[in-house]
């Protein structure tokens, strides 16, 4: 799963996720695809890290092989200071579709089955008791026994949100969860997600090509230029509101990002 210890690691003040000058090529039958270009970041515990691009800068791509499935062309990834080279359960990957369920398994079975299978709990009573414990907090205890057909994308999407948080990962990945949702529950989902974040503050590596949503769900945004994605900017969106109170600070930080997309050349990295 992951490389030897490394001893040079302090969690009092390393990064728990540390991506550095990490290329991905993939091989087509004729020629290559450079996805993403020397990225380098470093996310913190509790953070809530965004990465926000147009589509095909490489985002689903860079989640992918910080969660093990596809090894850099070059550059590294480095989970609290070891080098990732498979996936593992310290690293839950929630994704935009509904189908990510098992259909013929119950809600409650479900996040039961990763669990145990993620090597979380040994007994089925263990994994039970922290199953309905998630449950309830992504409010889906009354729907514990359903199956994922009888659910809403919503629903489907808040079981795999506990499913993910029930396993106590070191980062939580999320490929734009929300996208495939109408506009209303989106935001909806978005409130929930800051709640749970609220709570336990855990650790959050978030996936959007939605200015918006960037700001609102993230507290560190990392903002790449299209194809190949190399980073544009840093940028701090700690405390940022839709609401009226910080309705001035969101549009003008809505308006920096919109131009550093599709208005200005790429630069070298800016911090914010
Ligand atoms: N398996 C693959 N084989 C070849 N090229 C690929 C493969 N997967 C992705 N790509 C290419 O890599 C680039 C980055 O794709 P990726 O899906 O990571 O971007 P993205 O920013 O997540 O896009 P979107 O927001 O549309 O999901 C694109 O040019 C894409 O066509």
């Amino acid at each position: 799963m992951l490389d030897s210890f490394n001893p040079s690691y302090n969690p009092a003040c390393s990064p728990i996720l540390r991506v550095e000058n990490v290329t991905i090529r993939y091989q087509t039958d004729d020629h290559h695809v450079t996805a993403t270009d020397r990225v380098s970041f470093d996310v913190f515990e509790s953070d809530r890290f965004v990465l926000l691009g147009p589509s095909g800068c490489g985002k689903s791509t860079l989640l992918k092989s910080i969660g093990g499935y596809i090894p850099p062309t070059a550059g590294d990834v480095r989970l609290k200071g070891k080098k990732v080279t498979e996936p593992g359960p310290d690293r839950v990957l929630v994704f935009q579709e509904f189908d990510q369920l098992l259909p013929w398994k119950t809600v409650r079975q479900n996040v039961i089955f990763a669990l145990i299978n993620g090597g979380r709990c040994k007994t089925e009573k263990e994994a039970d008791s922290i199953a309905l414990h998630y449950l309830d907090k992504v409010k889906l205890s009354k729907f514990k026994d359903n199956y994922p057909h009888t659910l809403s994308g919503g629903m489907k999407q808040r079981v795999a949100i506990a499913r993910g948080l029930a396993m106590k990962p070191s980062i939580l990945l999320m490929d734009e969860p929300f996208a495939a949702l109408d506009a209303l529950t989106r935001l909806q989902m978005q409130d929930e997600l800051l709640e749970l974040w609220e709570e336990t503050k855990f650790t959050l590596l978030f996936v959007t090509h939605s200015i918006e949503e960037a700001i609102v769900v993230g507290s560190r945004i990392l903002v790449l230029s299209p194809h190949p994605g190399q980073v544009r900017a840093e940028l701090n969106s700690h405390k940022m509101t839709r609401g009226e109170a910080g309705a001035s600070e969101f549009s003008a930080l809505h308006d920096r990002i919109y131009e550093m997309l599709f208005v200005e050349k790429p630069t070298a990295r800016a911090g914010a």
